[in-house]
């Protein structure tokens, strides 16, 4: 679906209802994903108390329709159109359907989510814009990694589609003002923030960044909640912080300095200083640098091999690296989201959008 269709009608939402009584049995986790989206799509963000922790399926429910969050009504109601006719064109064809080929997921807009090999691609797909993170984007990366947390495979990629891995937040963003004012804007992005900064500080599997090209704001700075990140030598990364009037993310405050030290971490954070791929390597945020003549070749080939190393191996080990950490990790994020909930709000920050939405300064 394009980004600027309309939204599902109620109409959509009511044939779409009836279909899913019509399909095949899909699975829990579709099931689950479905009831999700109706009860966000009907009535709204999961306001209902938590089952005990004996409760296994009503606590599965609240549990993913709590992970979608704030996403706005009509969001879900037009999500689950989607993914219903995703699963009716394939339980069409579904006599081809094969259980670890090439599963390409259904009801994303803004990424293609796909789970080969043992390993579950999610790669940002808005070429035109750079691959900039709407708020759309937000959600469905929290859903698509929750998904992965719990599918099949051994290992999880982030990857961006066309030149760029991601511009970042999408400056438009701080346009969309609902009627309760920008304190409001800024406070429910700071919530978004916060969540989507968790899935990743929470996320059990090893987590793989392929950066395809040029990086900037909080899609470097989660990097240091990766185990792997291999980039191409096209890539550089890129925190301008301070040039939007902005405040640090992703915990990046807490994991830069720790990667690369306070100093080199302070140039990034403090003055956007744009690394190369090779300085970012040599600073230990990236893994390992690819020609990009070669790049996808090589690192998918070697994707491939590690994903068939034993699962349980893989995760109990990165659990072990990253658990004495998560205490702290979450509470950088908390510290950090609420820090850029008041910068949001000030001259600088607003100036500096204004600017990029105006066209009068690029970065
Ligand atoms: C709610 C959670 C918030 C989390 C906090 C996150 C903070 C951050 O991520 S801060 C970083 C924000 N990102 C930026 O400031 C980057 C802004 N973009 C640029 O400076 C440039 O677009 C560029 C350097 C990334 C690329 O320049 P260029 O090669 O010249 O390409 P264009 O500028 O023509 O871009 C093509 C197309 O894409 C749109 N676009 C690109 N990035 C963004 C973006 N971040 N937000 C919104 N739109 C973006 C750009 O406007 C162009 O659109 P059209 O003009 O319609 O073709």
């Amino acid at each position: 679906m394009s980004e600027t269709a309309m939204g599902a009608s109620q109409k959509d939402f009511e044939s779409a209802m009836s279909q899913v009584k019509r399909l095949k049995d899909p699975g829990n986790e579709v099931k689950l994903k479905l009831y999700a989206l109706y009860k966000q799509a009907t009535e709204g963000p999961c306001n209902t108390p938590k089952p005990g922790v004996f409760d296994l399926i009503n606590k599965a429910k609240w549990d993913a329709w709590n992970a979608l969050g704030s996403l706005p009504k009509e969001t879900a109601r037009q999500n689950y159109v989607d993914l219903v006719s995703g699963l009716s064109s394939s339980s069409d064809s579904s006599s081809q359907v094969k259980p670890e080929a090439d599963r390409k997921q259904s009801g994303y807009e803004t990424l293609v989510v796909t789970s080969e090999d043992g390993i579950t691609k999610i790669m940002m797909n808005r070429p035109a814009k750079k691959n900039a993170m709407t708020m759309r984007m937000y959600e469905e990366i929290m859903l698509a990694l929750k998904a992965a947390s719990k599918d099949d495979s051994a290992i999880t990629v982030l990857t961006g589609n066309g030149d760029y891995y991601s511009s970042g937040n999408d400056l438009t963003n701080f346009t969309d003002i609902p009627s309760g004012g920008v304190e409001e804007k800024a406070k429910n992005s700071a919530i978004l923030l916060r969540d989507f900064v968790d899935c990743f500080i929470d996320f059990p599997k090893p987590l793989i960044a392929v950066v395809n090209g040029p990086a900037v704001g909080i899609s470097v700075t989660i990097l240091g909640l990766f185990e792997v990140v291999y980039a191409s030598d096209r890539a550089t990364f890129h925190t301008p912080f301070s040039h939007l009037g902005q405040s640090p993310e992703g915990c990046s405050s807490y994991t830069f300095p720790k990667i690369m030290g306070p100093a080199k971490a302070a140039e990034m954070l403090i003055f956007g200083k744009k690394l190369t791929a090779a300085e970012a390597c040599a600073q230990g945020l990236v893994t390992e640098v690819f020609p990009d003549s070669t790049f996808q070749k090589e690192v998918w080939t070697r994707l491939k091999a590690y994903s068939k190393l034993p699962p349980n191996a893989m995760r109990i080990s990165k659990q072990m690296i990253r658990n004495r950490e998560k205490e702290k990790l979450h509470a950088v994020n908390a510290e950090e989201s609420s820090t850029l909930q008041e910068r949001w709000l000030s001259d600088e920050c607003m100036n500096a959008i204004m600017n990029f939405l105006t066209r009068k300064a690029k970065l």
